[in-house]
């Protein structure tokens, strides 16, 4: 079978400048991905987990289109991605709505830059509220609504214009904890009720676990895949506790073996860039001091 979604060799690398005070600025090579391989099949629910910095968000924004890989492609229905589109849905951990526009409004934007007639607009958005449980609050203003409220309506509009791929980048990341666990429950609804691909970006094991059919574990930057492994559970919204099986639990236990020594190393990455930044910062106070 075809992949939906098929990222093929892919590094991407930044240049950052380094200050060096009286010396000539120098610009230095990042390498944030090398060499990522992933295949997402069509109407898969397929979560990334990694440590901090290990280029995560880098991987979103190249799937999103918004910006381009330095080598390799990444292919959706086989053919190369082109920029940014509608086919692909984002949500962010942001919630990014307009804070001017109410819950109706945001959720037909999209639609309306799809060029969709008022009336259908409607429609198609109303559903999309109450796919979202927010039936009732279609004239709220987003600062009317709690932080999982809003991220409802970013998916409600994300899914509105009918993405091919919903791309997901740390969505619950800033809610309190029981929030999270009914947005994650909600969207394994809200996946099995549309059949939508979704990628998912996630620091949480047990969110991991929890929401995907398939978890990619990545390594310390430069990120790589490490191993993406298989979520065996059939009936993922039943009302049974999946969290509290042993196999959720060895599964949990099999992705942070697989993270730990990564993220050390990106605690270790982390030291070392803020040691070197702080004596930058030092050659740039002794640059002026010398200066005078
Ligand atoms: N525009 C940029 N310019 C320079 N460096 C960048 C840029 N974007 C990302 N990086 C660097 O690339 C690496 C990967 O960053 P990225 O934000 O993708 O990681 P992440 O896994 O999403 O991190 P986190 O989980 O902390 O959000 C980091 O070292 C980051 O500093």
């Amino acid at each position: 079978m075809t992949a939906k979604i098929s990222i093929q060799h892919v590094q991407k690398s930044f240049r950052i400048k380094r200050n060096l005070g009286h010396l000539a600025e120098n610009t230095q090579p990042i390498s944030a991905l090398q060499d990522i391989n992933l295949d997402v099949k069509q109407g898969e629910f397929m979560v990334i987990v990694g440590p901090s910095g290990c280029g995560k968000s880098t991987l979103l924004d190249l799937l999103a289109g918004l910006t381009k890989p330095n080598s390799g492609q990444i292919l959706l229905d086989n053919k190369p991605l082109a920029g940014p589109n509608l086919d692909r849905g984002i949500v962010f951990q942001q919630y990014a709505l307009f804070p001017w526009k109410t819950t109706l409004q945001n959720v037909e934007f999209g639609l309306e830059a799809k060029g969709v007639g008022k009336k259908e607009r409607r429609e198609i958005a109303q559903q999309h509220i109450e796919l979202v449980g927010l039936a009732g609050f279609e004239n709220r203003f987003p600062h009317e609504l709690s932080g999982g409220m809003k991220q409802r309506v970013a998916i409600a509009r994300s899914l509105a214009y009918d993405p091919e791929v919903l791309l997901m980048d740390e969505p619950f990341a800033a809610l309190d904890a029981q929030t999270r666990e009914t947005l994650q429950s909600e969207l394994l609804r809200i996946w099995e009720a549309t059949k939508k691909t979704i990628i998912f970006i996630t620091h949480g094991i047990e969110e991991a676990v929890y929401l995907g059919q398939r978890v990619a574990v990545m390594t310390s930057r430069p990120g790589r895949i490490k191993k993406v492994i298989t979520i065996p559970f059939e009936a993922r919204t039943s009302e049974e506790d999946l969290r509290a099986k042993p196999e959720f639990v060895q599964l949990r236990h099999e992705i942070w073996d697989l993270l730990k020594d990564e993220v050390s190393r990106a605690q270790e990455q982390e030291k070392t860039k803020t040691l070197k930044s702080f004596s930058n910062g030092k050659s740039t106070l002794k640059g002026v001091a010398g200066d005078g």
